[in-house]
C-alpha cells in the first residue's frame, strides 16, 4: 500500500465516527498545492547531476502551512503528499496555528559532499522560494536534512526576499534557532512514552525499549528515556542492530557515533551486533520506537512483533492492515501524529520568537513543549477512551474536527 493511501484509510476511519460527508472529506483530503521541480547541480568533479525536488502544500485552513524536507532516495510525490496531511493533522492535535506540508529532494544524500548538498539545496530554493514564506509555507528539518541545510535555505531564500529568519525553523541556534529544537521531536517522544508507560501501570526499570533509526529523533529519545532509568536495550542504524540484553551504555553510543565520519554506529563495541532486520523481532522487548522511515511495520511482518507498546516516532511507520492486526492483539500504539509532534510544537517557538526578535531559554522552551505535550496527550487519552476507539483514530478524529471547523469558520464548507 502507497503512503498516501494508508493515510487517507486511518483518516477515513476516523472521519466515520465524526459522520464527515463524502463531499467535506475529499475537501479535506485534497492537497492544495503540489508541486514538483528540477534540481541540477555541478558536482565537485565538474559532470552534472539532475534530482527532482518535491513541496505538497497540504492544508491551510488552521495557519501558515508548516513541514519539514526530507533528504532521501525514496521522496517522491505520494510520500511528500502522506507526510504533508499528517501534518495538517499534527499541527491541529497539539493546536498549533499551522496547516501542513512537506517536501523534499529524491536523493541519497550520504553519497554527496557536503559542497554538492549546499549548492542542491541552493537550486531547490531558486525554484521554490515564491510558494514558501513566514506566513504561507515554513519549512524545517526531517530525515536527512539539519540546520545546516537549514541555514542555506534560508540565506538563498533571503536573496529573494530579504531579511526574514521566520521563513524556516531548526535554524541553528546562533542564527535565529530555538534552543531546544534539536532536541525537541526526541525529548516528545520520551515524554509521552514515559506518560503511557505509566497509565498502563508498568515499571520504567523493567520496561526494555528498542529503537530504530540514531538520528537525531531516535538518539535523543534515546538520551531521555536512558535518563528516565528505562534499559534501552537494542537501537539500530543502516548500518546494523546493536543489543545489549542487560540496556546498552547510551552516552558511549552517542560519543562513537559523534566520533565516526559518517556519524554512523559501525564499530560499536558494546553491544552484540546483529543484521537490521533483527530489532523488528527482539524478544523480550516490551516498547518499540520505530525512528526512522515509514512503512516498517507491515502484514508480512506484524506477528514477529513482540512489544506490547509502539511509540511512533517516525511518520507513518505502520501499514493500516498492521495497525488493525495490532489492536485485536491489544498492543497500545502512540499513532505518529501525537507521538512526533514535539518537534513542530518547538519549530512554532522558534518562528515565534523569530516574529518577536525575543529569545527564549531553554528552560521556558522544555517548559512549554512538556505543557503542549502533556495536554495533547490527555485530549486523545479521553477521546479514545469517550469513544472507546485506539489513540490512533483518537488523535485523528480531534485533528479532524479542528482543521473542519476552522475550514466552516471560514466559509467553505
Ligand atoms: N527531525 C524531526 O524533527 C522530526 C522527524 N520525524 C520523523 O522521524 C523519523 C526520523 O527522522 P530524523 O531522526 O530527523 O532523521 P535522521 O536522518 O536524523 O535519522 C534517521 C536515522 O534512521 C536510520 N535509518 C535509515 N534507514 C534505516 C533502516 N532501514 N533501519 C534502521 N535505521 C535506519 C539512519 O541511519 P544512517 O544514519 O545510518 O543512515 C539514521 O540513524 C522520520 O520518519 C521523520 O519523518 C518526525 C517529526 C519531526
Ligand atoms: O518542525 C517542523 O516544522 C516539522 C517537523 C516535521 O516535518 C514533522 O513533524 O514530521
Amino acid at each position: 500500500m502507497k503512503a498516501f493511501e494508508a493515510t487517507r484509510y486511518f483518516f477515513c476511519k476516523a472521519a466515520d465516527q465524526l459522520d464527515i460527508s463524502e463531499e467535506l472529506r475529499e475537501a479535506l483530503l485534497m492537497p492544495d498545492r503540489e508541486i514538483q521541480v528540477q534540481v541540477t547541480i555541478r558536482r565537485d568533479d565538474g559532470r552534472l547531476a539532475n534530482f527532482v525536488g518535491f513541496r505538497v502544500q497540504h492544508d491551510h485552513a488552521r495557519g501558515p502551512m508548516k513541514g519539514g524536507l526530507r533528504y532521501h532516495q525514496e521522496v517522491d510525490l505520494d510520500e511528500s503528499r502522506a507526510l504533508a496531511s499528517l501534518m495538517t493533522w499534527k499541527t491541529a492535535v497539539v493546536n498549533l496555528p499551522y496547516g501542513g506540508a512537506k517536501g523534499g529532494i529524491g536523493v541519497d544524500p550520504s553519497q554527496f559532499s557536503k559542497t554538492e548538498i549546499e549548492r542542491m539545496t541552493r537550486a531547490f530554493v531558486d525554484q521554490i522560494h515564491d510558494i514558501v514564506g513566514p506566513d504561507t509555507d515554513i519549512p524545517a528539518p526531517d530525515m536527512g536534512t539539519d540546520h545546516q541545510v537549514m541555514s542555506w535555505f534560508r540565506n538563498q531564500w533571503e536573496k529573494y526576499h530579504g531579511f526574514n529568519p521566520a521563513v524556516i525553523t531548526g535554524k541553528p541556534v546562533e542564527e535565529y534557532g530555538a534552543k531546544g529544537r534539536e532536541e525537541a521531536t526526541g525529548r516528545g517522544v520520551g515524554t509521552l512514552t514515559q506518560k503511557l508507560i505509566k497509565r498502563l501501570g508498568m515499571t520504567p526499570e523493567k520496561t526494555r525499549i528498542a529503537i530504530q533509526g540514531f538520528g537525531n529523533v531516535g538518539s535523543h529519545a534515546a538520551k531521555f528515556l536512558h535518563e528516565g532509568q528505562f534499559p534501552i536495550v537494542a537501537v539500530s542504524d543502516i548500518t546494523g542492530t546493536y543489543y545489549n540484553e542487560d540496556g546498552l551504555n547510551i552516552q558511549k553510543l552517542l560519543r562513537h557515533k559523534l566520533a565516526h565520519p559518517k556519524g554512523l554506529l559501525e564499530g560499536f563495541d558494546g553491544a552484540e551486533h546483529l543484521p537490521l532486520d533483527a530489532l523488528m523481532k527482539l524478544d523480550p522487548v516490551d516498547v518499540l520506537i520505530p525512528a526512522a522511515l515509514g512503512g516498517v511495520i507491515t502484514d508480512d511482518n506484524v506477528d514477529t512483533i513482540k512489544a506490547k507498546v509502539i511509540v511512533e516516532a517516525a511518520n507513518g511507520p505502520v501499514h493500516p492492515g498492521a495497525d488493525e492486526i495490532l489492536n485485536e492483539r491489544g498492543v497500545t500504539v502512540l499513532p505518529d501524529i501525537l507521538a512526533n509532534a514535539g518537534g513542530v510544537t518547538v519549530s512554532y517557538f522558534e518562528w515565534v520568537q523569530n516574529r518577536q526578535h525575543y529569545r527564549w531559554s531553554l528552560d521556558r522552551v522544555r517548559q512549554e513543549l512538556d505543557h503542549t505535550m502533556n495536554e495533547a496527550f490527555e485530549d486523545v487519552w479521553q477521546m479514545a477512551a469517550q469513544h472507546e476507539v485506539s489513540l490512533r483514530t483518537a488523535a485523528y478524529m480531534i485533528g479532524i474536527s479542528r482543521v473542519k471547523r476552522a475550514t466552516e469558520l471560514a466559509g467553505l464548507a
